[in-house]
């Protein structure tokens, strides 16, 4: 039985702020220190061990990471940092406020654009100061890989390649991973691994910062996930995120 341990990082700057967020690169707030440096001690607690962590490459999922591993004292186990695992693009809505935006365009359209499989909140104009495409962390990326906007089957479609060409075999060969990344690419892998349907996923929210390990057998099929610590703290943090777009 192999586990793999998934981590939404801490509250960042712009969930306090309730803005859509996706690859703008806000870091952690106070809280979201503290649920990252408290997910570490779950982790210790647990006794869980690993050999190699990953994380996309937007600072609160990196500060988160080094949070943890720090309270573990594995602040030493090699790390990849991929924008595979990067947050979903959320396209002209980064940095608006998601209650605002319910209040103008209503709950329903702001659930769909959240949450629905498969379609994309407005794009970015390529030239809008927003757009990452000049950010040098993407600089070897060939620019339309730098998203102007995804629904979250673009995200599970960029997400797959890291899943499967590193992620899996890594786990196959006996590995233990911890994954440090973001709400929606969270959703992607959960999606993938647990096989939800495009109409169950919009009911699907992650947490901050509390890890969600998986059991996966031999062939990395989902025996059992669940929540370290408070179940009942994870089911209400879960349900407060769903609840930040309505109006
Ligand atoms: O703003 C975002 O990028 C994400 C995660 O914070 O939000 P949502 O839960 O609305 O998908």
């Amino acid at each position: 039985m192999h586990k793999l341990v998934l981590i939404r990082h801490g509250e960042s700057t712009w969930n306090l702020e309730n803005r859509f967020t996706g690859w703008t690169d806000v870091d952690l707030t106070p809280t979201g220190i503290a649920q990252a440096a408290a997910a570490g001690r779950l982790l210790k607690e647990g006794g869980y061990e690993f050999d190699v962590a990953y994380t996309s490459v937007l600072t609160r999922a990196i500060r988160t990471l080094h949070l943890a591993l720090d309270e573990m004292d594995r602040l030493w186990l090699p790390v990849v940092k991929h924008w595979r695992l990067n947050e979903r693009h959320y396209g002209a809505l980064q940095g608006l406020n998601k209650a605002e935006t319910a209040k103008q365009y209503g709950d329903e359209q702001v659930l769909v654009w959240r949450r629905s499989y498969d379609t994309p909140p407005p794009p970015l104009e390529p030239n809008d100061p927003r757009s990452e495409r000049g950010d040098p962390r993407y600089a070897k990326l060939t620019p339309s890989d730098v998203p102007l906007t995804e629904c979250l089957k673009d995200t599970v479609a960029r997400v797959m390649p890291l899943w499967n060409e590193s992620m899996a075999p890594a786990i196959l060969a006996g590995k233990r991973l911890v994954v440090s990344a973001h709400g929606n690419s969270i959703r992607a892998l959960v999606k993938y691994l647990d096989n939800i349907s495009d109409d169950d996923i919009v009911g699907l929210n992650i947490p901050n910062g509390i890890p969600l390990v998986y059991e996966l057998d031999a062939s990395l099929k989902p025996i059992r996930h669940y929540y370290l610590g408070d179940a009942a703290a994870a089911a209400a943090a879960a349900a407060a995120v769903a609840s930040q777009g309505k109006g």
